[in-house]
């Protein structure tokens, strides 16, 4: 069975965030806050205005800002090459889930090494999310998969209609911006993906 993780676009409020998750919550194993360039203090706006919709701690991961998960204490943080050591954020905050951004399978042996919990790779399909970068395909999740032990979540250009590929190339699970948070209809769109990661139907 597999997971399902929502990563904010950065392009919507904190309120219009919470409005949708507040819906979709329930499809997602977990949310990413991934709000670059905010300030602490607006980050954290963010994970309240989850919290104040329902979506459980447990559920929200922070991109980068280990201090802001800390605070208010949440499930986790997404570290990327710009981000505190993996290995440092574990020592001090050991109860965080540590999840960390590779695009190789050497970066991935080294989050699986430094003991992050699992692995972003991408992006896998062309997206708008990336503009202007060439996509890492299929091939490339194999290769990442095979390369450590700690579960690989494939993200960029996934939808409910390529997310089984994603998934038979090995992924983990699928992690999504523009399909959900965007979509005209984004409790549809989660819950076809939720369907998809976890091969059953959801009534
Ligand atoms: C946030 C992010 N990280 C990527 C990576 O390659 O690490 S691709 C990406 C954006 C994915 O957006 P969408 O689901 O709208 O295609």
């Amino acid at each position: 069975m597999g997971v399902l993780h929502l990563v904010s676009t950065g392009r919507q409020t904190a309120a219009q965030l919470a409005a949708i998750c507040a819906r979709v919550h329930p499809y997602a194993d977990a949310i990413h806050v991934r709000e670059k360039g905010k300030t602490a203090r607006e980050v954290a706006e963010f994970v309240v205005a989850l919290l104040r919709a329902g979506v459980p701690a447990q559920k929200i991961i922070v991109n980068d800002r280990v201090d802001v998960a800390a605070v208010y204490g949440v499930k986790g943080v997404q570290l990327a090459y710009h981000s505190l050591p993996v290995r440092a954020v574990r020592r001090t905050f050991p109860d965080l889930a540590i999840g960390c951004s590779v695009h190789g399978p050497i970066e991935a042996k080294q989050a699986q090494q430094a003991g992050a919990l699992f692995c972003l790779y991408g992006h896998v399909f062309p997206t708008d999310s990336k503009p202007g970068l060439v996509p890492r395909g299929l091939d490339g999740v194999a290769d990442v998969v095979r390369a450590v032990q700690i579960p690989i979540i494939a993200i960029g250009g996934i939808h409910a209609g390529n997310a089984r590929s994603v998934l038979k190339a090995g992924a983990a699970g699928v992690a999504v911006l523009s399909a959900v948070f965007l979509a005209e209809d984004p409790v549809r769109e989660a819950k076809q993906l939720a369907e998809i990661v976890k091969g059953e139907r959801i009534e």
